[in-house]
């Protein structure tokens, strides 16, 4: 049977073995990975231009902070929420490069979630809060809690990267009251929570897996990346289970 999902150990297993043997940098994949969302976001949105892009604690956060500058560059007004600063040692100092890095090109940076996330202060919202690590077991922890909330209820379109942040990675929304983004980003491979999206936009991202490692995670019934794309539109009925 042909496998097009990854279950939570095996994206967390591709992700380790990328950056062992394949011999990338977190760096690389997460700045490609952030590319790819942004080149998806202007693929559906075209005229938005003003972007919430809330940011979590990991990885998924940094995909979200890469890709703020990203669409910024491509002509899109985007403000970070980032509720959790880095630490001033270890990977956190990674993280406060591409702070700087937003910092220096004006893209306002907010540690408070805004009190409404409406048309009047924004177009899109860009779900970077959590990805395949979240663990559902015990609820959201704070800061998290609050703006999740809000965007469980906002008016507005979720663009959400790699997972609905909140989702049980491979379960989906469990509960029935999670986030319901109009657009999912599945990097690398959509993971087994895909098959519970509904929304109208599915894109895979994340144009870095060697044909190698394609094959030996049986990948390779994914859609090819056409040309110089960063980005690929999966059709709605390629995740059914
Ligand atoms: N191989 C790939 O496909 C790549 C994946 N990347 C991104 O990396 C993500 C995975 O990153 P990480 O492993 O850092 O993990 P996540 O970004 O999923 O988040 C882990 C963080 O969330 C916190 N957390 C977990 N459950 C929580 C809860 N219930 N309440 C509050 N906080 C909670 C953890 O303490 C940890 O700080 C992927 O989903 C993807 O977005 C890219 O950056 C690079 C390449
Ligand atoms: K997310």
């Amino acid at each position: 049977m042909r496998q097009l999902m990854l279950g939570q150990r095996l994206a967390q297993e591709l992700d380790v073995e990328l950056m062992g043997s394949g011999g990338f940098a977190l760096e690389q994949l997460m700045e490609l990975a952030g590319l790819s969302v942004a080149c998806a976001i202007a693929a559906v949105w075209p005229v938005a231009t003003r972007l919430l892009v809330v940011c979590g604690p990991g990885n998924n956060g940094g995909d979200g902070l890469v890709a703020a500058r990203h669409l910024l560059h491509f002509g899109y007004h985007p403000t970070v929420l980032y509720p959790k600063a880095p630490k001033d040692s270890g990977t956190g100092i990674f993280y406060k490069n591409l702070l700087t890095q937003l910092e220096k090109i004006d893209v306002p940076v907010l540690d408070t979630t805004p009190e409404t996330l409406s048309k009047d202060n924004y177009d899109v919202v860009v779900d970077a809060v959590f990805g395949f690590s979240f663990s559902p077991s015990g609820g959201i922890r704070a800061p998290f809690d609050v703006v999740m909330d809000r965007m469980k209820t906002t008016e507005l379109p979720i663009a959400s990267i790699d997972i609905p942040s909140g989702w049980d990675v491979e379960k989906g929304d469990e509960a029935g009251d999670g986030l319901r983004p109009a657009m999912l980003v599945s990097l690398t491979a959509p993971k087994l929570c895909a098959a519970h999206f509904t929304g109208e936009h599915h894109f895979l991202g994340g144009r870095f897996l060697p044909p190698n490692m394609r094959e030996k995670y049986n990948l390779t019934d994914l859609p090819p990346f056409e040309g110089t794309a960063q980005c690929v539109r999966l059709e709605s009925d390629v995740c059914r289970i």
